[in-house]
């Protein structure tokens, strides 16, 4: 496995609608998942989604964490979540500032959903459903927009 680069604003591959994963994939992309999440370890985020490695696949990683941008951020383990939906989202929004790896050095205030409802799959294939609110509502709003081939910036203020 070639090091991943992180494509940046402009690559057309932030732009498209990326393939869902078939269960028989999850563990062959095993080796690539603990690749993705390193890459965004060196990079100090807080999320990564594979099409932000030109890998095209309904797959990202939420990892939030207390950090100099948000001090009261909960701390989570890095979680990957494979074909993510979200199945209900509040009516209430909230805005905040967010960033982005494929677009450094700019930061925007975006409206997201306070509470939202979700569904994943997990490298074992096990179906999770769970409620996110805050921070880690945001970053999963945040990835799963990278799924569809939107940035922060379309959302922007
Ligand atoms: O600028 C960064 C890194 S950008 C980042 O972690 C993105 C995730 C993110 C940051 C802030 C709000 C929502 C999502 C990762 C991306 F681009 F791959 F999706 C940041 C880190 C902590 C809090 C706020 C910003
Ligand atoms: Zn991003």
């Amino acid at each position: 496995m070639e090091t991943l680069t992180i494509a940046q604003l402009g690559n057309p591959i932030l732009r498209e609608h990326a393939s869902p994963l078939s269960a028989a994939q999850y563990q062959e992309l095993a080796p690539f998942f603990t690749a993705l999440q390193q890459k965004m370890l060196e990079h100090n985020g807080v999320g990564i989604a594979a099409p932000q490695v030109s890998e095209s696949i309904r797959a990202f990683i939420v990892a939030s964490c207390p950090n100099p941008r948000y001090p009261d951020a909960p701390m989570m383990e890095p979680t990957l979540m494979l074909n993510p939906e979200i199945t209900w989202a509040s009516d209430s929004m909230e805005k905040d500032w967010e960033g982005c790896l494929s677009i450094p050095g700019i930061r925007a205030l975006v409206n997201r959903h306070s509470h939202i409802e979700v569904r994943y799959d997990t490298l074992e294939g096990k179906e999770v459903k769970t409620q996110m609110e805050g921070f880690i509502a945001r970053i999963f709003q945040h990835e799963l927009d990278h799924l569809n081939g939107l940035v922060f910036l379309d959302r922007a203020e």
